[in-house]
């Protein structure tokens, strides 16, 4: 298997070749790297550095914000409350903050009380929201723009997903994993595939994450500075009727500490997941995003 490199540049010069090239990779592996993307390097840096300022807060300032108590998948994981392996019972070493779609207190589905829909949590940094928001913004520009060559791809009109991603449920996810104990049986990440439509990854450039593509062994992914790594999810492949394919993907406890930021975008709340036009006869029932990242996420936090 190859990680092919994709210039998003391309798209805007001969979009049907750069929508092949994208679809060849969502139907064999579902993983690429993407370079000229137009997200600044500054951007990028300035989320690490944030991150890394969260996590170097006490417990004292992470407690208040813990996920464990949110009901809307937003806060911060502490170190072994995941397991991302449904099948094994082994914990995660590591730590995560998610931030979702920002919603003030008084935004009607809050106060109906729609899933997902809750205020996010911030810490006592002060350049962490902003800073935060603006990537959030960037991020899901570039994840809903990369659904027009795969409409494209799939046959479909470019703007096909677009009104089941105007209001997602994406979340952006910072993620601290310490540097391996040399303990031996432990692990960064429990080998998973993610749940939603499209991840787009950014990583400090510390090893340990390893791809596993159907019928191989597990792979390295290499690291190439400010490009994303993008891999489709679950949601889409079930929208795909299993056209394309999402793959298995672990962190290895890293030789030293590492930082990752992930920005998973699953589609609205009320997007109905069913095959899409001419994919064949649906492989699944259809299913709410909402019912489905949940019963995803349920089985993450299972105790
Ligand atoms: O930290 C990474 O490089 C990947 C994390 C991951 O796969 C996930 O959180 O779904
Ligand atoms: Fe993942």
């Amino acid at each position: 298997m190859t990680f092919p490199l994709l210039d998003w540049s391309d798209y805007a010069t001969d979009p049907d070749a750069f929508a092949q090239a994208l679809g060849r990779t969502c139907r064999e592996t579902g993983f690429f790297l993407l370079k000229g993307h137009g997200i600044a390097p500054d951007l990028n840096a300035a989320i690490f550095a944030q991150a890394a300022q969260f996590f170097a807060l006490g417990e004292d300032d992470k407690t208040p914000l813990s996920i464990a108590t949110n009901p809307h998948n937003r806060g911060w994981a502490y170190m072994g409350s995941e397991s991302l392996d449904e099948t094994s019972a082994q914990r995660d070493r590591k730590e995560a903050f998610n931030i979702g779609l920002d919603l003030a207190p008084d935004d009607p589905r809050v106060l109906a009380g729609e899933p997902f829909r809750g205020v996010n949590l911030w810490p006592d940094l002060p350049e962490f929201r902003a800073t935060m928001l603006e990537y959030f913004g960037a991020v899901w520009g570039l994840g809903v723009d990369l659904l027009k060559p795969v409409a494209r791809d799939l046959g479909l009109p470019d703007d096909h997903f677009a009104s089941s991603f105007d209001a997602p449920m994406a979340t952006l996810r910072l993620l601290s994993y310490p540097a391996a104990s040399g303990a031996g049986d432990e692990i960064g990440a429990g080998a998973h595939t993610d749940y939603g439509a499209l991840t787009l990854l950014m990583t400090d450039g510390a090893p340990g994450l390893q791809v596993r593509p159907r019928g191989g062994d597990w792979l390295d992914v290499p690291h190439v500075p400010d490009a994303f790594i993008v891999n489709i999810g679950d949601c889409l492949m079930r929208w795909t009727n299993d056209i394309y394919v999402s793959t298995p993907h672990r962190v290895l406890p890293p030789p030293r500490a590492r930082q990752s930021v992930a920005f998973f975008l699953d589609p609205n709340p009320d997007a109905l997941i069913a095959a899409l036009p001419g994919t064949g006869a649906p492989k699944y029932p259809s299913v709410t995003g909402a019912a489905y990242l949940r019963a995803r996420l349920d089985a993450t936090y299972k105790t």
